[in-house]
């Protein structure tokens, strides 16, 4: 059976975030030093460490059967290969901008020059909204081309907003597109019954750690006449587990919940009368 073969970004953003989850769900993805090609036999997967505006190319085109890279960088390479997954890291919003003050609606783009280095991105949205305008296409430091003549506004990623303010721009009008990590697929894993396998076997663990990260175990004992209170606040993912306590008239519930409403939901449960309240983490699952 030929291994699974599979695109990690070499550097940038997404590197180690993508290395760090597969390792999570039990790959090994080390690299001692600077090799670009990286055997994990116990999984049957080889890692490839490429680019990751490349990455899309290299799956898209069916050299390589999965990847990880970023929404914008695939829908940037026009290639066909799917998103199958989105990961919940790399995280950014792609955004129109220009000088306070300067072209403050996407129509006002017509005619403009627009400096980018997502040119088919751009182009695709500016022709979906009937826009003609010019793309200058850049490597990087987009924000540069408006104060050097370049361009008259950009077209960008945005993370926390500081490269544009430093730059002295402005986002107007709403996202062209909220991008994540995504895990992608090419059109030939389709037709070879052992990659296809091995894509549902990373999937479903990708998944599991995915669960690990936005869910926490809570564990709590609860009076049986408080317990149907008590299940409306922890549905779990499917239903809640419980046991018997040796306490008289009580049971022990234990349901997994969003890490994020975990304290609010502690402090509606004491009020229905459920006491040692417990919260662990997950290392991963499959559910
Ligand atoms: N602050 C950020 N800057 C750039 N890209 C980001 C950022 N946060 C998330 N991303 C995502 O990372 C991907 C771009 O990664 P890439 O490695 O090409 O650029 P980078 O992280 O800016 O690295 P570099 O420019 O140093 O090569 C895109 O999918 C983008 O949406
Ligand atoms: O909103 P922020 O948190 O400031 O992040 C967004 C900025 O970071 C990236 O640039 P990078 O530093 O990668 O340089 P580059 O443009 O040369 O790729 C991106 O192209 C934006 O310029
Ligand atoms: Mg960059």
């Amino acid at each position: 059976m030929a291994p699974l073969r599979f695109a990690l970004p070499n550097k940038g953003s997404l590197s180690a975030p993508a290395a760090q989850m597969l390792a999570e769900a039990g790959y090994r993805v080390h690299r001692s030093g600077r090799e670009l090609i990286v055997a994990d036999p116990s999984n049957d997967v080889q890692f490839f460490f490429l680019r990751p505006r490349d990455i899309a190319v290299y799956v898209g085109e069916g050299s390589l059967d999965v990847g990880i890279t970023g929404r914008d960088l695939l829908l940037d390479s026009t290639v066909s290969a799917k998103e199958i997954l989105p990961l919940g890291f790399g995280r950014a919003s792609f955004y129109f901008a220009s000088r306070p003050g300067g072209i403050s609606d996407q129509a006002g783009l017509s005619g403009k020059r627009i400096a980018t280095s997502y040119p088919n991105l751009v182009q695709h949205h500016l022709s979906e909204q009937g826009i003609e305008a010019k793309l200058v296409r850049l490597d990087g430091a987009v924000e540069t081309a408006v104060e050097l003549g370049v361009a008259d506004a950009i077209a960008d990623v945005v993370e926390t907003g500081v490269t544009l303010k430093t730059s002295g721009l402005e986002t107007f009008g709403k996202p062209i597109l909220k991008s994540e990590a995504v895990l992608i697929q090419g059109d030939t894993v389709e037709g070879t019954p052992s990659a296809v396998r091995s894509v549902e076997i990373l999937h479903r663990r990708l998944q599991g750690v995915l669960i690990a990260r936005r869910y926490v175990i809570l564990d709590f004992d609860c009076p049986a006449s408080a317990q149907e209170e008590a299940f409306e606040l922890v549905p779990g993912i499917e239903s809640p587990t419980v046991s018997p306590l040796a306490r008289e008239g009580w049971v022990a519930v234990r349901s997994l919940v969003p890490r994020d409403d975990a304290p609010f939901i502690m402090d509606e449960l004491w009020r229905v009368g459920a006491r040692a309240i417990l919260v662990s983490s997950l290392d991963t699952c499959r559910i």
